[in-house]
């Protein structure tokens, strides 16, 4: 019996979804493995419709393999956001034991319910471990999408291979059993699988490209350390969960190069560039456990120190300060050395980090003004009191009150 129109519906919505997805990887989404599997899947869907003369174990084998292979490589487009890959060896091995199991339940069972049991036992098999080493490095919203659908579709195969081994077995004749409600449920649930992944992938790409923005937005190109609005947006979220407030006391460093003009004056641009870079690496991840390194525009960059006091945050300050000047600039500048200028403080409870960035910065212009290449560090006035109990803006704290300034001065 030739297939009908709605049945023809079936591979026809699997291969849309598939063109959907290849076809949005011309306005900047990495969804081609996605489109490549479901356009794997549509078409084993579709050769399953087809209405052969005779009755072919080699028909049967080849629509199994295309959803085999659809399913393979989903599942690879799945593991190589993990960077990943099964070995092919071993989905070859699957495909052949496949299409053997396929095969034997067609030439020697004449059963269609073997074989459909069989292929959606590997293909349940396939999407489970695929799901289960993914799901133990879900790292983001994309990731838990994904997780999510790849669930739903091995949930559902699993469910639908416990039902063909539970139920009884219909005597259909193998020509009649794609028009049975078996082989009616093996299409609707692959259908029903193809639409959810499609919608995940596209919800998932989505979010990657929104954060792969956010990234870019937030990071400073030049040395990848965060940028002003990365700041405000760390420190916003770091306000949010109270973090000076209820946690340890957060360590406040403001560093700026010194007479940085006169650098770029005298070597020129880029290679001004080589050295606020050099000079940012100096603050990468790792440094002090650090909660944020940040540049805050031109030559100036801010480090915070959570569980640091005054002491140890001016140490680290004076180590940054001491690998900059101990730095060699050969060939451009060989006999050259650069210093920096650092102002150190204290986020005190409950004060925000935009406060205490103010008192670091003012130390750091103090540091400035006693000649450059030296740390100067202080705490706010014992006498300022933070009201914790306001969301708002604390009382005002003046710096001319400070505690004393510390003063640490390097030969050049
Ligand atoms: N190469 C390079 N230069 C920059 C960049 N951003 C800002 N600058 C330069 O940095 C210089 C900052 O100079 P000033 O603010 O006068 O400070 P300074 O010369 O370092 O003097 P002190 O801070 O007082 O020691 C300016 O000449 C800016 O043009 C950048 O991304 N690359």
């Amino acid at each position: 019996m030739s297939a009908t129109l709605l049945e023809w519906s079936v591979p026809a919505a699997i291969l849309l979804c598939a063109i959907g997805l290849c076809a949005a990887r011309f306005v900047g989404f990495t969804t081609l493995q996605w489109g490549s599997a479901l356009g794997c899947l549509g078409t084993g869907y579709a050769i399953m419709l087809v209405q052969a003369s005779e009755f072919s174990p080699y028909k049967q084998a080849l629509e199994d393999a295309f959803i085999l292979c659809g399913v393979m490589l989903a599942c690879r487009a799945l593991q190589s956001r993990r960077g990943r890959q099964t070995s092919l060896y071993i989905e070859i091995a699957v495909l052949l034991a496949s299409t053997a199991m396929v095969i034997v339940s067609v030439v020697l069972f004449a059963s269609a319910k073997l074989e459909s049991f069989f292929v959606q036992a590997f293909c349940a098999l396939l999407i489970w471990r695929a799901t289960l080493s993914f799901a133990r490095q879900v790292a983001t919203t994309s990731d838990k999408v994904l997780t999510a659908a790849f669930l739903f579709i091995a949930l559902v195969l699993t469910g639908q291979c416990v039902l063909y081994i539970a139920a009884p077995t219909p005597s259909l004749a193998l020509g009649e059993w794609r028009v049975s409600v078996w082989g009616t449920l093996i299409q609707y649930t692959g259908l029903l699988g193809s639409i959810v992944l499609t919608f995940a992938v596209f919800i998932a790409t989505s979010y990657d490209a929104i954060e792969r923005y956010r990234h870019q937005a937030h990071t400073d190109a030049l040395t990848g350390l965060l940028n002003r609005q990365g700041l405000d947006s760390r420190l916003a979220s770091l306000s949010s969960l109270h973090f000076p407030e209820t946690a340890m006391p957060t360590g406040v460093i403001m560093a700026d190069i010194d007479h940085f003009k006169r650098i770029n004056d005298l070597f020129g641009h880029a290679f001004g560039d080589m050295v606020l870079a050099r000079f940012g690496a100096l603050f990468q991840p790792g440094v002090g456990m650090q909660i944020c390194a940040a540049r805050m525009g031109g030559e100036e960059f801010l480090l915070l120190l959570p569980g640091a006091n005054l002491e140890s945050a001016t140490a680290i300050a004076d180590e940054i300060r001491a690998n900059f000047v101990a730095q060699s600039w050969a060939p451009h500048a060989p006999n050259s050395r650069f210093t920096a200028s650092m102002g150190v403080t204290l986020v005190q409870a409950g004060e925000p980090f935009a406060n205490a960035i103010k008192r670091a910065d003012d130390l750091l212009y103090t540091a400035k003004r006693l000649g450059r290449n030296c740390t100067v560090s202080g705490e706010a006035p014992s006498d300022t009191v933070y009201d914790l109990s306001k969301s708002g803006d604390p009382h005002p704290h003046p710096f001319d009150k400070a505690s004393p300034i510390v003063c640490a001065q390097q030969q050049r």
